[in-house]
């Protein structure tokens, strides 16, 4: 996986703007993941947003994942999906998604990352590295000690996710990190692809 600057949607804090113009000027930008990130739609709408996603995206080869919904994203032909600990357990994912397809997973414990390990993932993300507003219902932040540690006994490529914004993005790879994941740096910006440029001309 070679996705440094991984995008996460989320419609309440587009403050007006509009989801795929911002998805769009955000790639344009540098961003080279994208997951659709869904909680109060109907499937009918997730489903939508994500067919339209994935035609934006395909011409610039970004790929996009669908979180927590497989079946949204076998509807859409997404190129995978992200998972927590609460969500549909790994082993189904992985029976029920194409072979090739992407299958990320939240890591919120030291035990889980180790249970991880057994798993063909394409990725793990340490959750939340640090605090953020933007999800609360977390358990405790990984610091980067944390991360450092996940670097260590892992086998995956690591994604870091939460408090993520340009000062604290260069000392994220520095601790192992192959990706930070982001929503409020890029999708509150007022310019998203300005947002997007900074935090890829932060990343060693
Ligand atoms: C890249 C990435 N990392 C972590 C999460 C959080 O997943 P989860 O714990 O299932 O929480 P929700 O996002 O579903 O609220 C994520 N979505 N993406
Ligand atoms: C979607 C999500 N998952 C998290 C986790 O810790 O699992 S934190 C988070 C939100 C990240 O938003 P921001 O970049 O605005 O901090
Ligand atoms: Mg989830």
């Amino acid at each position: 996986m070679n996705a440094p600057l991984y995008l996460v949607t989320d419609e309440g804090l587009l403050h007006g703007k509009d989801l795929y113009s911002t998805v769009e000027a955000a790639v344009k930008g540098g961003v080279t993941m994208v997951q659709l990130r869904e909680k109060e739609s109907s499937t009918r709408d997730f489903i939508e947003r994500a067919i339209r996603l994935k035609a934006l995206l395909t011409p610039y080869h970004v790929p996009l994942i669908i979180n927590d919904r497989v079946d949204v994203a076998l509807a859409a032909d997404a190129d995978g999906v992200h998972v927590g600990q609460s969500d549909m357990p790994y082993s189904r994912v992985k029976r029920l998604l194409p072979k090739g397809k992407i299958i990320g997973l939240s890591v919120e414990t030291r035990e889980q990352v180790i249970e991880a390990n057994e798993w063909d993932v394409t990725y793990i993300a340490a959750s939340p590295v640090f605090s953020t507003t933007t999800k609360t219902n977390t358990i405790v932040e990984w610091g980067l000690d944390g991360l450092q540690w996940i670097r260590s006994v892992s086998r995956h490529p690591l994604v870091a996710i939460g408090g993520i914004h340009p000062d604290n993005v260069a000392s994220i790879f520095r601790a192992g990190a192959d990706s930070v994941a982001v929503i409020s740096a890029i999708i509150g910006a007022d310019d998203p692809g300005k947002a997007a440029r900074e935090l890829i001309r932060l990343i060693p």
